[in-house]
């Protein structure tokens, strides 16, 4: 879905009002892409009122954003655990995700997995009746070949994610490239999860299962919040 004006309201208003449930003490897991970029941008508007919190991001993206929002940034090795994290998603339905749009669905499944407390923010574009769009599977580059096989084998078809301004595919903050799986519907998203996560080469795949805790989804002018 493009960006619209009545999106960007959305998601906006969804990652503010997910930002309201970090407290004072908290570590708090940065999500990736636009819309937990206003929660990113939230705490750290917070912070300046004063609030003491630390933050593990989840990409390059949501680090950089955290430093320029002075948001004091940790590794996940240098805390105890993490207490909330928010993050979007590309594609919510039944409280199950797809995740991964931007290519950094590995540490995020670390991230939101580990906290006490996973809220997804999103725009109500991302909500379907069942999970049908492509799963982003972060692959080892020399991996590609047998992976792209394994897929097949599963029913799907990987397509390797390449940028429209950059030559040869996308690397991850990992090191590794993306395919892209067509498998259309997914009437079983744990069981798909399960094999995905068996094959040799694949680091980590965009099939969130039973990990959200609150769905936060913005309008342009209310938030819904549904409770998993
Ligand atoms: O999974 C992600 C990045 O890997 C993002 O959370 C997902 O792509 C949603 O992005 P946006 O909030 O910009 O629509």
């Amino acid at each position: 879905m493009k960006n619209t004006g009545g999106s960007r309201k959305a998601k906006r208003r969804a990652g503010e009002h997910a930002a309201t449930a970090v407290e004072d003490g908290m570590v708090v897991g940065l999500g990736t892409g636009s819309t937990a970029a206003h929660a990113i941008r939230a705490i750290g508007d917070k912070i300046r009122d004063g609030l003491d919190v630390e933050g593990v991001p989840t990409s390059f993206q949501s680090r950089q954003l955290a430093i320029e929002e002075e948001i004091p940034v940790v590794d996940l090795d240098e805390v105890p655990g993490v207490d909330l994290a928010i993050d979007g998603a590309d594609q919510i339905a039944d409280g199950q995700l797809i995740k991964g749009g931007g290519g950094a669905h590995a540490r995020e499944k670390v991230v939101d997995a580990t906290a006490d407390r996973f809220l997804v923010v999103a725009d109500p574009s991302k909500r379907a009746e069942t999970l049908d769009s492509p799963v982003p599977v972060e692959t080892l580059p020399a991996a590609r070949p047998v992976v792209e096989r394994e897929i097949r084998e599963l029913g799907g078809e990987p397509s390797l994610r390449s940028a429209e301004r950059k030559d040869g595919p996308v690397v991850t903050d990992n090191g590794n490239v993306v395919l892209d799986c067509e498998f259309g519907p997914i009437e079983t998203p744990d069981t798909l999860a399960e094999q995905l996560s068996t094959l040799p080469g694949v680091v980590e795949h965009g099939l969130f299962v039973d990990l959200a805790d609150e769905i936060h989804v913005g309008t342009a002018d209310d938030v819904t919040v549904e409770r998993l």
